[in-house]
């Protein structure tokens, strides 16, 4: 692990490492790797199987199950104790084998977007080093890596050189500013922390910005990332699992009061003692709905797997699809998510308007040597067309200094040697931000903004040109440099949509999400691309622009830096809407981090692939679309379980209470709860499978724990009286209250009357077709219902057959109890 050895100087680490400035050669990094083995973080600690059991186990529900059964055991009933162990064993078995499927189906599609390093290695001793893209794994101690903007941090690594680096260490520190780093020759250790040295980079960060040349010290499970697993702070948990959260805690608190509450009623209405205990125990665990956690699992498992192969879309946090679900609004950025991110030089033009090729060559003159002397592992996409605009270029001049581009300042400047000790400042960036830093008087400035307008409203992407001639000087430049400049002229770029975004965003609309666009370019090339994809004559913003952060706001905002699209996507959230951010550069991860789901393309730099929540693995737009409709999908089965579950479970108890307290006899056995509520369970399992009606797809879906409580006790109630109906009705119309005298009679009738009610409700209150995975298991419900009591099973558990005149009375009673739902739910769904 990085420790004391790493305050050493650079040179002491490097000669500790046996490497030198130059990398090390192919044949020494082949043998280090069969040394020490592949530079890959250790298997997270979820994949082994008693774990994923052990995690299952910290459900409320099931440690409430547990409770109840401990407490059966200690009353000897063991027959509710192994019922109910039994109950637990099968949720956490379904629960692990599900998320387990996941983690299969994705892991293939994980290894496509995994990330690479830049290396510089040497094929023999003499030879000169290359820079070459390896994979991540690869990587040896002593080998010398290039950070650039976007790049993961692939191992422990001690800086050699660094300019303007900033990097997130989130994972490890928790910590979300970025922190600026430097290589530091000779160190004093400093009062912090390892992750406060300035001069050591981590497994796990990302650079935010600048550039930088590090040599690596540790790999594999000897990084501090590896060390630290598991300490990271979790991400807070989405808005849907909070709802299911909350309505979980309410019914454990009804849980654990119905034994006790069963008890005293009973001892004081009914003289009955603690031999009611287990019927009180099998009541409250009638009460669980113990499937949730399997159908939560199931139902997201299954999401994502089918997502991962049909779409090629990536969930890499599991409850991030139920986010997804959600979504409101979803904020794109521009440049690489709805274009393709490979310009192409259209024009050079000098101040006036006419063609200049010299603006082109002082352009990528710049780029040329900002590349060469920030060290970038690769130059950005801008820098790449305008080096193959102008050819070899730059090498006849010496450079002198950088500053690389940084997306808050939207400039970047190369120094190089000009004639009898002069040096020549390059800048080049936005028009607005270059203008600035121009003498110039207003009005020049204006008719220059405007030029740079025109042609950018034709969507083309604009750079402006400046150069300064000033005396040579020794100290590094900075930004304070970039004054007093003389205007060159502008190059434009053109950068085609990317394929089936205009389709994507149509079918995004379709699915009831406003879109908004936070983009760093100018105004007039995102409101031109925003009309080229179809979205209209929209109203364009800038990010300090009042409102920009409102749903109602601008469409489009541009000139955003990337704070602040993180902070117009934090406003959003704030005003409770649930947001979704699609971004690819380096200016998207604050942006990525703030959004309920931050969703990168496979193209995007490792940093904001890392950081989303859900990578399309295909150059693919119209994914996300599938993706949200998966996640709605989802969290629509799940609350469809819970309310069936939850109001058919709640009605059925408060009737088995009121009939308990009514009648000489437990209205039913322990065991008949018990063996009722398993075949509940069966049931129910089908929710996980169920294709939900296409209402519960077309808008965002969100469980509101208030809206959710009142529906089901509403429901319980009508299910309560639909019971006690059934026997009063029974009870008069056949041999009068004499019907009652017969239990096993009795308990046979409620039996099959609780689980036809079941059945009906689960096709009731569930909306979409009757057909399908749901309409299968109420008809087995149905049928076991009716079947089982009559045969050797029903006997066993002390039931019998019924007189054929209560079927046709229960069908009666079935027949209204279905009227009463259907308008029940009509209204409910009015409301
Ligand atoms: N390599 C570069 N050198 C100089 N200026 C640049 C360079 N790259 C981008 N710029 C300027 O900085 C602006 C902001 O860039 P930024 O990367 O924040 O956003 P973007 O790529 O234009 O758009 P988006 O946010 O949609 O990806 C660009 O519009 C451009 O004017
Ligand atoms: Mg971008």
């Amino acid at each position: 692990m990085v420790s004391e050895g790493e305050a050493a100087t650079s040179l002491q680490v490097l000669r500790r490492l046996d490497t030198g400035p130059r990398g090390l050669t192919e044949a020494e990094a082949a043998a280090r790797l069969a040394g020490l083995g592949e530079n890959t973080p250790p298997r997270p600690h979820t994949d082994s199987w008693p774990l994923r059991c052990a995690r299952a186990l910290r459900d409320p529900f099931t440690a409430v199950l547990l409770t109840l059964g401990l407490v059966s055991a200690l009353v000897a009933s063991w027959g509710t104790a192994v019922v109910i162990l039994a109950l637990v064993a099968v949720s956490c078995g379904l629960r692990a084998a599900g998320e387990h499927r996941a983690d299969r189906s994705l892991a293939a599609l994980r290894a496509l977007v995994a990330g690479t390093a830049t290396v510089l290695r040497r094929s023999g001793v003499d030879t000169e080093p290359r820079a070459r893209e390896i994979p991540v794994a690869e990587l040896v101690p002593g080998d010398v890596v290039r950070l650039g903007p976007g790049d993961l941090v692939p191992a422990d690594v001690r800086l050699l050189r660094a300019r303007g680096l900033t990097v997130h260490q989130a994972v490890l520190t928790g910590e979300s500013a970025p922190v600026a780093k430097a290589a530091v020759d000779v160190p004093d250790r400093s009062e912090g922390g390892p992750f406060d040295e300035p001069y050591l980079c981590f497994q796990g960060s990302g650079v935010a910005s600048g550039s930088a040349t590090a040599v690596v010290v540790e790999t594999g499970e000897r990084t501090r990332f590896a060390a630290a697993q598991g300490g990271a702070a979790p991400r807070e948990a989405s808005a849907f699992d909070r709802s299911v959260h909350g309505i979980s805690w309410v019914l454990v608190r009804f849980m654990l009061l119905t034994p006790p509450l069963v008890l005293m009623a009973n001892a004081a209405l009914r003289g009955r003692g603690l031999e009611t205990l287990p019927f009180a125990v099998a009541v409250a665990v009638g009460l669980t709905p113990e499937m949730l956690p399997v159908i939560v699992t199931t139902c997201l498992a299954r999401g994502a797997a089918l997502l991962a192969r049909a779409h090629r879309v990536v969930v890499r946090r599991l409850p991030a699809l139920h986010d997804l679900g959600a979504v409101d609004v979803l904020c794109l950025d521009k440049t690489g998510t709805l274009t393709q991110d490979r310009p192409v030089v259209e024009r050079a033009l000098g101040p006036d308007g006419d063609d200049d090729p010299e603006v082109l060559r002082w352009a990528a003159v710049g780029a040329w040597w900002t590349l060469q002397l920030a060290e970038l592992p690769a130059p950005d996409a801008l820098d790449e067309a305008l080096l193959t605009a102008a050819g070899p270029v730059g090498e006849e001049y010496d450079g002198i200094g950088a500053v690389p581009f940084a997306p808050e300042r939207r400039t970047a400047t190369a120094v190089v040697a000009g004639s009898l000790g002069t040096h020549v400042l390059v800048t080049k960036g936005a028009a607005e931000d270059v203008l600035d830093r121009c003498d110039l008087d207003p009005a020049e400035r204006e008719r220059l903004l405007a030029l740079a307008a025109r042609e950018a409203d034709a969507g083309l992407r604009v750079l402006a040109v400046a150069t300064a001639r000033v005396p040579a000087r020794t100290r590094p430049c900075t930004v304070a440099d970039e004054h007093g400049l003389a205007f060159r002229g502008l190059v434009t770029f053109r950068d085609a949509l990317a394929p089936g975004a205009a389709e994507a965003l149509r079918g995004l609309a379709g699915l009831g999400i406003t879109i908004r666009i936070l983009t760093g370019d100018h105004p007039a090339t995102a409101a031109r691309a925003c009309r080229d994809l179809g979205l209209g004559a929209v109203e364009t913003g800038v990010a300090a622009s009042e409102g920009a952060a409102r749903v109602d706001g601008p469409v489009v905002v541009a000139r955003c830096t990337p704070e602040d699209k993180a902070r117009i996507v934090a406003g959003l959230r704030a005003a409770g809407h649930t947001v979704g951010f699609l971004g690819d550069g380096v200016n998207d991860i604050p942006a990525l981090r703030a959004a309920d789901v931050g969703i990168a393309p496979r193209t995007a730099v490792d940093l904001a692939r890392e950081t989303a929540d859900v990578v399309l693995a295909e150059k693919d737009l119209g994914a996300i679309g599938h993706a949200v409709t998966a996640g709605r999908r989802s969290s629509a089965n799940i609350a469809s379980y819970l309310r069936v579950t939850l109001s058919s479970n709640l009605g059925n108890v408060i009737a088995m209470l009121s009939a308990g307290l009514l009648l000489p006899f437990l209205p039913m056995l322990p065991v008949q709860v018990l063996a009722q509520n398993l075949c509940f369970d069966a049931a129910q399992l089908a929710f996980a499978y169920d294709r939900p009606g296409p209402a519960a797809l077309r808008r965002p879906t969100v469980l509101r724990p208030r809206a959710f409580l009142r529906f089901i006790t509403g429901f319980g109630v009508l299910n309560a009286i639909a019971d006690l109906a059934t026997f009063g009705v029974l009870a008069l119309a056949l041999r009068g209250p004499d019907a009652l005298d017969d239990q096993a009679v009795f308990h046979s009738a409620w039996f099959t009357e609780n689980l036809l009610t079941q059945a009906l409700v689960m096709l009731l209150l569930r909306g979409g077709s009757r057909r399908g995975p749901v309409g299968r298991a109420a008809a087995a419900l149905a049928a076991v219902g009716l079947l089982l009591p009559p045969g050797p099973l029903g006997a066993a558990l002390g039931m019998t057959g019924l007189p054929p005149a209560y079927h046709a009375l229960l069908a009666a009673v079935l027949g209204l109890y279905a009227l009463a739902l259907r308008a029940v739910r009509a209204r409910h769904d009015r409301r």
